[in-house]
C-alpha cells in the first residue's frame, strides 16, 4: 500500500508538491503522467524518504515515511531511470550483492530463480553488466524488488529509452508483480504504456493532482485529450 495525506513540498516560496493525496492498493499499478517539473519524481522522493515533506505524510504499507524510515525501506524497491549496478560485475552477482545489502544472502541457484523469474535471459546471468542493454538492467532491477519481496514498487520513467518490446516487456513484468499483490507507482511520460500497463492514472500539472482515472474507463485517445486538456488549461488569474 502507497498512500500520501496531503503531501506537499515547498522550496524557498515556491511549491512544488501541492497536498497530494494518493492511494494505490496492493494489486494496483498508478501511473503518474505530466510535463517536465509537474512533480513526479519530487513525489517519488518523499515516498523514498529522501526528502522531507513540508506538511503532510507519505506511508508506505500503512508506516509513515518520516516516522519510520529503516522500516519503510524494508518493504520498498525502486527501479529510477538509470538503474545503477556495478558495470564490472555479472547479474547475479549485482543481485546477491544488492541482497546481502539488504540482510537476505542468496545462494547462487537462488539468484539464478529470480533473475528467471524477471525475465533475463539464461546467458546473461554470469555476463558483466557493462555488456547489458537498459532493458536487460531494467530486468536485473525487478530481480532484486522480487528477491526482497517488496511489498511497494516506486519506478521513475523506467521504459524511457526502451524499444516498445523490451518495455512491453517491462510491462508485463509489472503486472506479474501487481498479481503478486505489490502497490506499484511509476511516474511515465508514456502514455501509451500508463494505459496499457496501469490500472489507475493520474494527470499532475504544477505540483497538482488534476484528473485520476482507472484505465479501464477511459481508452487512449480520450486519454490523450485528457493529458493535452490538462497541459494547455490556462491558470486563473485572480
Ligand atoms: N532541490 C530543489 N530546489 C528547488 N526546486 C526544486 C528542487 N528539486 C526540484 N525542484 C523543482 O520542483 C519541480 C518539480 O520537479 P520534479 O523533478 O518533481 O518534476 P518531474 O515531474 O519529475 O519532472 P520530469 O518529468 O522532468 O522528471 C520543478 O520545478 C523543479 O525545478
Amino acid at each position: 500500500m502507497i498512500t500520501t495525506d496531503n503531501l506537499t513540498k515547498q522550496y524557498g516560496e515556491t511549491i512544488v508538491l501541492n497536498q497530494l493525496n494518493l492511494s494505490i492498493g496492493a494489486n494496483e499499478i498508478y501511473c503518474l503522467l505530466g510535463a517536465n517539473g509537474a512533480g513526479k519524481t519530487t513525489t517519488i522522493n518523499l515516498l523514498l524518504g529522501f526528502i522531507k515533506p513540508t506538511s503532510g505524510s507519505a506511508f508506505i504499507n500503512g508506516l509513515c515515511v518520516s516516522e519510520d524510515y529503516i522500516k519503510t525501506k524494508q518493504y520498498l524497491a525502486y527501479i529510477p531511470e538509470n538503474l545503477m549496478l556495478y558495470p564490472t560485475l555479472t547479474a547475479v552477482e549485482n543481485l546477491k550483492y544488492f541482497s546481502g545489502i539488504g540482510g537476505k544472502n542468496l545462494n547462487k541457484s537462488q539468484s539464478e530463480d529470480f533473475l528467471n523469474e524477471a525475465g533475463l535471459q539464461k546467458n546473461a546471468f554470469n555476463q558483466r553488466i557493462s555488456t547489458f542493454s537498459k532493458g536487460m538492467r531494467q530486468k536485473v532491477g525487478i530481480s532484486i524488488a522480487l528477491a526482497k519481496d517488496a511489498k511497494s514498487l516506486l519506478l521513475d520513467e523506467p521504459t524511457s529509452g526502451l524499444d516498445p518490446k523490451s518495455s512491453n516487456e517491462f510491462g508485463q513484468l509489472l503486472h506479474k508483480l501487481k498479481d503478486n499483490g505489490v502497490s506499484i507507482l511509476m511516474a511515465t511520460h508514456d502514455l501509451f504504456r500508463a494505459k496499457d500497463t496501469g490500472t489507475h492514472i493520474g494527470i499532475m500539472k504544477n505540483g497538482e493532482l488534476r484528473q485520476e482515472y482507472a484505465t479501464k474507463d477511459i481508452s487512449l485517445p480520450e486519454l490523450e485529450q485528457a493529458y493535452l486538456e490538462a497541459m494547455n488549461y490556462k491558470e486563473l488569474v485572480s
